[in-house]
Order: structure tokens, then C-alpha cells, then sequence
């Protein structure tokens, strides 16, 4: 038995950091994926002695197994205390037990930063599906911990998959197809749970738009569907600078601790920030389409000067910025930053000869340049 899941990656257009702090952002699914094979044994193997649960990470070449019989030593109440249908918190002494799990495994030195996807993989498979055999295979179109979410549709993915294998209404050979509205609902609480192990303290808009795509608004939880009315296309720098979204999120936290007052009113220049480009995204009135990326253009340079000021840009997303400003093009950070993606606005005006320019520039300072369709599906599952 096998069931396929996708799940796409994100840019966040205005409003990262400070939307963990409950101010507004605005965020988009792209057309990059995680994707998600769940297979289960046939009835007569799973009965054998060594009954494995398997995660392939096909693009890194690297495979982890547990036997069932050590998950139920190890771990042994995670099944019996949650289900599908009670999306529940991983405590800390259970993390703690699934990083002895995940130690066992002897990741690559240089992969370590795999830790926390791998324990996510372990509280969210046992969680929703206990502890079954079957084989989990990923692959990903989305660069791992550089901003375009892929940490979100790493869960977002692999709950969808747990989902469909869990479910008795099985509709085969339709290709791609949505979750019911319960279903999503579901899926997000849990990626969201899957969330929190890797990125200690996440608001949630990165599971949310891909679990539901298309572009939206999203405030303390709360979700908007924003339906574009004008162009937008964003070219996408990798400066392939590795940061972690958990280390960035919690400097922020500290940094507000130290100084509040301040920090409560950056917070609150990016909650105007998210929603004016919001309502200008939607807007219908007459204004041209160039006045509009005029604005959008002066609101992303406002945000990132508001992130600098939150303490996450880094000197490899100032040349980005410096790169594309020669060509009068605006950039900003999108994600996390500390290195990562850097989102530059194309206006429409703008020729495809001089963003080849821009390109060719870009990537010889060793960056990687790419443009990704904005406000497609959220999580599709395949039978
Ligand atoms: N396909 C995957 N397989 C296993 N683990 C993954 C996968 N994708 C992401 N992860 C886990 O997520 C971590 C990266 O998450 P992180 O939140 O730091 O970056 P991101 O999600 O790419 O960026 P951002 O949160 O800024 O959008 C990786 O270190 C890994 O533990
Ligand atoms: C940095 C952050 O705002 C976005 C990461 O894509 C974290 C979050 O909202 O969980
Ligand atoms: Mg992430």
C-alpha cells in the first residue's frame, strides 16, 4: 500500500520575526515542494520479527531505521496517548527520549543539523500512526534552512502522507488532490506540532500557507485569504549562507526582553507595513500597476530596515540588496535571515535582459538566482 504527499515551500512578502511577536505578515505558497512517500508492508511481512519503521531522505542518500521493538521501549506512551484526531504538544522529557532515538542513528557530522527534522519525523509518525512498519521516502525541491519554508513543508508533507494512510476513503488514480476542510484543519495543527520541535517557537504562518497555499494573511493565528489583483513576480537569491530558524527566532525574543519599548514599536511598524501591502496587493481602485510596485517597493525597504534593526540581516544579504539596488531593483530578506533567501521585486516594466544582468551578477558573487510562480496549491495527497 502507498500513499504520495506534496507539500510547498513559502516566501514570506512583509512581516517575518515580528509575526511570532503577533504583529501581521503576509506570506505565499511558491511552486517548490517536499514530497512524501509513505509505504506500508504487506500484512505478511509486518508480522515478521523485525518490523522497521524507515525514513529515506533520497536527496542526501541517507536512511534511518527503528525497529518497532525499540520505539516501544523507548517511547512507549507516544501511541497510546495521542491520535490523528488530538493534535498534542511533544513534551520535553518525550523529546528528550526521541533524541536518544535519533543519536542512535549516527547522522553524518555534517548533517547534524538534521536532528530536529529527524525527532519531528519520529513524534509525528508515532503520534498519528503509532507504531506501524512502513517505509517513509522524501525528496525536496526546496533548499533545506534557507527561508523558503522547508521546514514547515517537510511537516506539512509528512502529516498529509500519515493522513492518507490513515484514512478509509480512498479515491485512487486521480493524481493530486486536496484535503477536505477537516482534514486541513487537522494537518495544520499537527505540522504546526512538528513545527515547534524544529523551530522552538514558531507563529504558525509557515504550516499555514502550505498547507493551504495561496497567498495570505495571517495574524496570531488568524488567517486571511488574499486574492491578488495585480502581477507580482519576485526573483529569488540564495546566498546559501546556512542559519537556523530557531537560533534567529529566539535572538529576537531576547532582544525584546532587553529592550521592549523599542522593540514593541518595530513590531508594531511591521504590523502597518503587512497590512498596507496587503490592501494594496488587493486593491481594485484605478491607481496603475507601476504606483503600485512603487509602494510595494518603498514597504519592503522599510521592512528590511526594520529587520536589520531586529538583528537578523547578515553582510551576504546587504550585497544582494547593494547588487540589486545599482539596477534600481529593491530587495529584502524573506524567511528567517541570517543569510538564506533574499526576495527582489520585478516590476513589470522591468526588462528580461536586465534581470539577466542582475542574475549574472548575483551568481558570480556565488549566490543562486531562481523565480518560483507565487500563490499556488497548499498539501495534495496521491493514491
Ligand atoms: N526534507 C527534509 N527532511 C528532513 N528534515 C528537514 C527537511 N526539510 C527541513 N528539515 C528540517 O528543518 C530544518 C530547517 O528548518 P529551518 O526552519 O531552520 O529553515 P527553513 O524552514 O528552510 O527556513 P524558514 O523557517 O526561515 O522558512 C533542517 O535543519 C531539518 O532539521
Ligand atoms: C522567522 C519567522 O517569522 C518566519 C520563518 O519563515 C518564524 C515564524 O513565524 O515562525
Ligand atoms: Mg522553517
Amino acid at each position: 500500500m502507498e500513499v504520495k504527499a506534496r507539500a510547498p515551500g513559502k516566501i514570506i512578502l512583509a512581516g517575518e520575526h515580528a509575526v511570532v511577536h503577533g504583529s501581521t505578515a503576509v506570506a505565499a505558497a511558491i511552486d517548490l515542494y517536499t514530497y512524501v512517500t509513505l509505504r506500508r508492508p504487506l500484512q505478511s511481512a509486518a508480522e515478521n520479527n523485525d518490523r522497521l519503521i524507515t525514513l529515506q531522505l533520497k536527496d542526501l542518500s541517507l536512511e534511518f531505521s527503528w525497529s518497532v521493538a525499540r520505539l516501544k521501549e523507548v517511547i512507549p506512551s507516544v501511541s497510546s496517548t495521542s491520535s490523528l484526531s488530538t493534535p498534542a504538544s511533544c513534551s520535553g522529557e518525550t523529546l528528550k527520549s526521541i533524541s536518544v532515538l535519533v543519536e542512535e542513528q549516527n547522522i553524518p557530522e555534517e548533517k547534524i543539523w538534521l536532528s530536529s527534522g529527524i525527532s519531528t519525523f519520529l513524534w509525528l509518525y508515532t503520534s498519528i500512526r503509532g507504531f506501524n512498519p512502513a517505509t517513509v521516502i522524501i525528496t525536496t525541491e526546496l533548499p533545506y534552512g534557507s527561508g523558503l519554508g522547508s521546514s514547515a513543508a517537510f511537516c506539512v508533507a509528512l502529516t498529509a502522507a500519515l493522513i492518507a494512510s490513515s484514512s478509509s476513503d480512498k479515491t485512487r488514480g486521480e493524481g493530486w488532490t486536496c484535503l477536505d476542510e477537516t482534514n486541513l484543519e487537522l494537518l495544520n495543527k499537527w505540522a504546526f506540532e512538528g513545527e515547534k520541535i524544529i523551530h522552538g517557537k514558531p507563529s504558525g504562518i509557515d504550516n499555514t500557507v502550505s498547507a493551504y497555499g495561496n497567498m495570505i494573511k495571517f495574524c496570531s493565528g488568524e488567517i486571511t485569504r488574499l486574492q491578488s489583483n495585480m502581477p507580482l513576480r519576485m526573483l529569488i537569491t540564495n546566498t546559501k549562507v546556512g542559519r537556523n530558524t530557531k537560533a534567529l527566532v529566539s535572538g529576537v525574543s531576547e532582544r525584546t526582553v532587553r529592550h521592549p519599548d523599542a522593540m514593541n514599536s518595530v513590531f508594531n511598524a511591521v504590523d502597518s507595513i503587512s497590512k498596507e501591502l496587503a490592501s494594496i496587493i488587493q486593491s481594485k481602485d484605478e491607481i496603475s500597476v507601476t504606483e503600485k510596485e512603487e509602494s510595494i517597493k518603498e514597504l519592503m525597504e522599510i521592512n528590511q530596515g526594520l529587520l536589520q534593526s531586529m538583528g537578523v540581516s547578515h553582510s551576504s544579504i546587504d550585497t544582494v540588496i547593494r547588487t540589486t539596488l545599482k539596477h534600481k531593483l529593491t530587495s529584502k530578506l524573506t524567511g528567517a535571515g541570517g543569510g538564506g533567501c533574499v526576495l527582489t521585486l520585478l516590476p513589470t516594466l522591468v526588462s528580461g535582459t536586465l534581470v539577466d544582468k542582475v542574475v549574472e551578477e548575483l551568481e558570480s558573487s556565488g549566490f543562486q538566482c531562481f523565480t518560483a510562480s507565487i500563490g499556488g496549491n497548499g498539501a495534495e495527497i496521491c493514491f
